[in-house]
C-alpha cells in the first residue's frame, strides 16, 4: 500500500499532474489548504477559460455545500454510509459551466470529533465524465497534524486506486515502486509481483524497450508526454483506444526521481474526435451551403458550399450579417414573419431570393434553426440552404409545358379555358359580353402534306405572331391544336367590335407567308364567333358554339367567318362591308354636304343652314349618316370626316358670301370624339383661316354626351370657340346627358329641341309638355330655342305660340344641295331692303 504524507510541494506537483490529466476537459482542479479546525476544505473545480470572479463563485458554492454535508455527518450519522451529492456550477449569467458530483463517505463514526473523510469528487462537463479524483483524507493524520497546519497525510494508494486508468510509478532506474488496481487487473499481476521489477522483468524485450524509451522521453522533456496511442482489446474483449502518458517526478530540488505513467481508455474521446472530424467533413463537403451565426446574427462560420453558391469567401463574410446576401426582393413583412417563426418554433423553412456576390439573384430553399443552450437561450443560428435556380427553371419549364404551347409559346387549351372561366365570372358580375373566336386555317393539311411539318410549324409560328399583333393587350390568343387558334375578346360592346377584331384577324392573311427558302405561301382562315351570354354561359359551350360557327363558315366557302347566330352573322357581314366601304369613301370623294334652312318662327325668314353629310357608295348606294356616323366613330374615322365636313361647309359659306348671299350662320355637327380631341379648337381656327369664313358665320352643334368624358376640358374649349365668335348650340336636347348643372356653365347660345319631342305635337301631351319645358328652361338661361323636325304647320304654330324662336324641318325644306336653296338665300342687298 502506497501511503505517504504530502507536502505542499508534492501537492503542487500532484496538482500539476491532475491539471495535465484534466486539461482536455478544460478544467482546473485546485487542491488548497485543508484545515479541520474550522472544517474548511477547498477543492475547487473551475473551467480554465472561466474568468476569476466566476471561479470565486464556484469556490463559495462548493464549499458551502461540502461544509453543510460535513456537519450533517458529524452530528447524526451512526452507521457508515455513502452519500452522493451533485452540484451544478453556473456562470454569473446562470449558464451551466460544470456539474460536480461528490460522495462523502462516513467511515469512523465512533471516533468523535474526527473529520469525516471526503472521498471523491467527480467532475463532469457537458455529459463527459472526467477522471474520478479521489481524495481520501486520512482523518487521524489530519487530526494529529492539524496543530501545525502543514502536513496532510493522504493515502495515495487509495487515491490512485480510485482511477479506472492504469497508473504506475517507476524510479529513475525503471523499477516499479507503485501501481494501482487497474494495473493489477490489466497486467494480471499483483502489486507485489510488479513493485521492485523492471519492464524487462515483466514484459518481452521489445515491449520493455518501448516502455523504457517512453520513460526517457518524459524525463528529457521534463513534462507530461503522450508516449503511445493504440487500439487494443480489453479484458472483456471490448475494443479500446489506449493512450499512455508519462510525466517525470521531481524532488524538492527539481531533480528527476522517477516517472509516473498512466494508460487510459480514450475510446470515447476518440469517438467524439471522430464524430467531430466526421461532422467537420460533412460540414465542409456538404452540397448545401451552411452558415452559422451567433445569437446577434453575425456570421461565425460558413462552409465551402456557401462560398461556391454565393461567391463570398470566408474572410469576406466572417462577422457580417447574412443580410449582405439580401436581394431586396422580399418585403419587410416577409422577414418579420420569418423571425417570428424562428423565435417561436426554433425553426423556419422556406424559399428566399438572395443575391450572389456578383449581383445575380437566385432562389434558395433554406432551413434556419436556432441552437439553444440548456437555459433555452439562443446560442447560434444555423442556416442550411440549397441553390434551387435549376429546380425553379425546371418548374417553370414544366409549368410552361402544362399551360403553354411549346411551338408558338401561346397559351394552350388548358390555360385558355381557365382564363375564359375567370373572365366569364367577371363578365357575369359586370354584366358584360365576351366573344370567343375560333380560327381554323383553310386547307392547312395540304401545307403539311406538300411542304412538310417543319414548314408547317414555321408557318404556325409566324401566324401566331401576326395574330398576336392584330389583337389588343386585353385579348387572349391561344393555340388549341394543329392549325386551330382561338381568341377571347373580353368586355365587348357589341357585335361591331367583334367584327372589327375579326377583320383585323383576317387581315393578317392578306400578306403571304415567306418561308426560310424564300418560297411564299398564301393562306386563308375560317372563323366562328360565339358570344357570352347569348351563345353560351360557360367556356365549354362557348368554345363548342364558336367551333360550330367556324364549321358553318367553312361550309359557306371558307375564307369566311360566321357568328353562332345567323342573324348576327348577317349583321356582322353587312357591318364589315360598310366598314370597308367607309375606309374607301373619303379617298373616293363619295361624301357630299346638303344644307337644311333654319327659319325664324316669328317671320319665317332664313337665319341659317345646318350642314348635313351624305354618302353615296357606288355599290352600296346611299347610306344614311345615322348609320355610318356611329360606325365612323367606332373605327376612328370620325375625326377625318368631321374636319372634311367643317372645311366643306366653311367653303360653302365663303362661296355664298362671295356671291353676296345673306345668311347668319352655317351650323356643323360635331361628334363627341371630335370635341374630346385636345387639338379640336386649333383645327377649327385653322380651317377658318384657310377657308376665310368669318367666325360669326359659323355655328357648331354639339350633343350633351360630349360632356361625359372630361367636362372641364370641354367647357374650356367651348369657351375658346365662343370667344372666337362661333355660336354654339346643344343638339338633340333632352335625349341624353341632360345635366342642368353643366348646362348653366356652358358658353352656349342655343338649345335644339330634338325632333322626337316635336313629333306628334300638339296632340301628344307629353311631347307638348317637354317642348314647353325646354323653351321655358332655355329662355330662363337666356338661350335661343330651335325646334328640329318640324313637318307640319300645326307644329310650327304650337312652337311659335309657346315662344320657340327658330325651327327647321321638312315643312320648310329638306336638307338640299346648295343649288336648290336659292329661295332661302336672299342677296344681302335684298335682305337689307
Ligand atoms: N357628326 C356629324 N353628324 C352628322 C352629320 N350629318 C348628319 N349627322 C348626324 O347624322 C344623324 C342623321 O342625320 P340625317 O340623316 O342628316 O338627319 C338629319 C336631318 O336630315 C333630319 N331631318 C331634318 N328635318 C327633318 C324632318 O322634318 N323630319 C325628319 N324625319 N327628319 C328631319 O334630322 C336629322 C337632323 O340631325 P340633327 O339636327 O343633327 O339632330 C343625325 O344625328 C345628324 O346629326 C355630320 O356632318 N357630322
Amino acid at each position: 500500500m502506497l501511503k505517504t504524507a504530502i507536502s505542499q510541494s508534492q501537492l503542487r506537483e500532484w496538482q500539476q499532474e491532475i491539471n495535465d490529466i484534466s486539461a482536455e476537459f478544460r478544467l482546473t482542479i485546485t487542491f488548497n489548504q485543508l484545515n479541520t479546525r474550522d472544517h474548511r476544505f477547498e477543492a475547487l473545480c473551475i473551467s480554465q477559460s472561466t474568468p476569476e470572479r466566476v471561479c470565486q463563485q464556484h469556490k463559495i458554492s462548493l464549499l458551502q455545500y461540502i461544509n453543510a454535508d460535513l456537519e450533517k455527518h458529524t452530528q447524526d450519522s451512526t452507521t457508515p454510509e455513502v452519500d452522493i451529492h451533485h452540484q451544478l456550477i453556473r456562470s454569473k449569467e446562470g449558464h451551466i459551466i460544470a456539474a460536480l458530483s461528490f460522495s462523502a463517505v462516513n467511515h469512523d463514526l465512533d471516533k468523535l470529533g474526527l473529520f469525516q473523510p471526503l472521498s471523491a469528487i467527480q467532475v463532469r462537463i457537458a455529459d463527459m465524465l472526467s477522471n474520478a479524483i479521489c481524495v481520501y483524507v486520512n482523518s487521524s493524520d489530519l487530526d494529529i497534524k492539524s496543530d501545525t497546519g502543514i502536513s496532510h497525510a493522504v493515502d495515495v494508494q487509495a487515491f490512485i486506486n480510485a482511477f479506472d486508468e492504469h497508473i504506475w510509478i517507476k524510479d529513475l532506474h525503471g523499477i516499479y515502486i507503485g501501481c494501482n488496481k487497474s494495473v493489477e487487473r490489466a497486467w494480471r499481476k499483483t502489486t507485489e509481483q510488479i513493485v521492485g521489477k523492471s519492464d524487462f522483468d515483466l514484459f518481452d524485450k521489445r515491449t520493455a524497450d518501448s516502455f523504457v524509451e517512453g520513460d526517457k522521453l518524459a524525463i528529457e522533456a521534463g513534462t507530461t508526454v503522450v508516449v503511445s496511442e493504440c487500439e487494443e482489446v480489453d479484458l472483456h474483449f471490448n475494443k479500446v483506444w489506449l493512450e499512455t502518458i508519462k510525466a517525470p517526478i521531481h524532488d524538492d530540488q527539481g531533480q528527476p526521481i522517477g516517472v509516473i505513467g498512466m494508460t487510459r481508455n480514450i475510446a470515447k474521446h476518440k469517438e467524439a474526435q471522430e464524430q467531430l472530424v466526421l461532422a467537420a467533413n460533412v460540414f465542409q463537403n456538404a452540397v448545401e451551403g451552411v452558415v452559422i451565426t451567433d445569437s446577434d446574427g453575425n456570421i461565425t462560420e460558413i462552409n465551402q458550399a456557401f462560398t461556391d453558391i454565393t461567391g463570398y469567401s470566408r474572410e469576406e463574410v466572417m462577422g457580417k450579417n447574412p443580410s449582405i446576401l439580401s436581394s431586396g426582393r422580399h418585403p419587410k413583412s416577409f422577414f418579420e414573419r420569418l423571425w417570428n417563426t424562428l423565435l417561436v418554433q426554433g425553426k423556419w423553412h422556406g424559399e428566399i431570393w438572395n443575391r450572389r456576390k456578383h449581383g445575380a439573384i437566385f432562389p434558395q430553399a433554406i432551413t434556419i434553426s436556432a441552437v439553444f443552450d440548456k437555459q433555452n437561450i439562443i446560442q447560434y443560428y444555423v442556416a442550411v440552404f440549397a441553390d434551387i435556380s435549376v429546380q425553379k427553371q425546371n418548374e417553370e419549364k414544366l409549368k410552361n409545358l402544362a399551360y403553354f404551347d411549346p411551338l408558338t409559346q401561346l397559351p394552350n387549351r388548358m390555360q385558355f379555358m381557365s382564363l375564359v372561366e375567370q373572365e366569364l365570372s367577371h363578365s357575369n358580375r359586370a354584366k358584360k359580353q365576351l366573344a370567343i373566336i375560333f380560327l381554323d386555317i383553310d386547307f392547312f393539311k395540304h401545307i403539311n402534306d406538300s411542304l412538310g411539318h417543319v414548314i408547317g410549324d414555321e408557318i404556325l409560328v409566324e401566324l401566331a405572331k401576326r395574330l398576336s399583333y392584330a389583337l389588343s393587350d386585353y385579348d387572349v390568343l391561344a393555340r388549341l391544336s394543329g392549325d386551330e387558334f382561338v381568341v377571347m375578346l373580353p368586355s365587348i360592346s357589341g357585335t361591331d367590335s367583334v367584327t372589327s377584331s375579326v377583320d383585323r384577324l383576317r387581315s393578317v392573311f392578306e400578306r403571304p407567308f415567306i418561308l426560310d427558302n424564300a418560297q411564299s405561301v398564301r393562306l386563308t382562315a375560317s372563323m366562328g364567333v360565339a358570344i357570352y351570354p347569348s351563345d353560351g354561359d360557360d367556356h365549354d359551350s362557348l368554345l363548342r358554339n364558336a367551333d360550330a360557327a367556324m364549321h358553318r363558315a367553312k361550309l359557306d366557302g371558307r375564307n369566311n367567318y360566321a357568328f353562332y347566330t345567323e342573324s348576327m352573322t348577317k349583321q356582322a357581314v353587312a357591318q364589315l362591308k360598310l366598314q370597308t366601304a367607309l375606309h374607301q369613301a373619303m379617298a373616293n370623294d363619295d361624301f357630299y354636304l346638303v344644307y337644311q334652312p333654319k327659319l325664324t318662327l316669328k317671320d319665317n325668314t332664313t337665319c341659317g343652314f345646318e350642314a348635313l353629310i351624305r354618302w353615296h357608295d357606288p355599290v352600296l348606294g346611299d347610306i344614311s349618316p345615322g348609320e355610318f356616323i356611329p360606325l365612323a366613330e367606332k373605327i376612328g374615322l370620325i375625326w377625318g370626316i368631321g374636319l372634311w365636313v367643317l372645311k366643306t361647309a366653311c367653303l360653302q359659306g365663303v362661296e355664298w358670301l362671295t356671291q353676296g348671299k345673306s345668311f347668319e350662320r352655317i351650323s356643323v355637327n360635331v361628334a363627341s370624339l371630335q370635341l374630346n380631341r385636345s387639338d379640336f379648337v386649333d383645327q377649327v381656327r385653322l380651317i377658318l383661316l384657310e377657308t376665310g369664313l368669318p367666325a360669326k358665320h359659323l355655328e357648331l352643334e354639339v350633343t350633351e354626351s360630349c360632356m361625359m368624358h372630361d367636362p372641364d376640358a370641354i367647357i374650356r374649349d367651348l369657351k375658346l370657340l365662343g370667344a372666337m365668335g362661333i355660336a354654339l348650340s346643344i343638339d338633340d336636347f333632352g335625349t341624353g346627358y341632360s345635366s342642368l348643372n353643366y348646362l348653366k356653365k356652358l358658353p352656349i347660345d342655343k338649345l335644339k329641341i330634338d325632333q322626337s319631342f316635336v313629333r306628334d305635337i300638339p296632340h301628344d301631351s307629353n311631347n307638348t309638355a317637354i317642348a314647353k319645358a325646354v323653351i321655358a328652361l332655355g329662355h330662363a338661361l337666356n338661350l335661343q330655342i330651335i325646334a328640329e323636325g318640324v313637318e307640319t304647320q300645326a307644329q310650327a304654330d304650337f312652337l311659335r305660340e309657346n315662344g320657340c324662336d327658330l325651327a327647321q324641318g321638312y315643312l320648310y325644306s329638306k336638307p338640299q344641295l346648295p343649288s336648290a336653296l336659292e329661295a332661302f338665300l336672299p342677296l344681302v342687298s335684298e335682305h337689307k331692303a
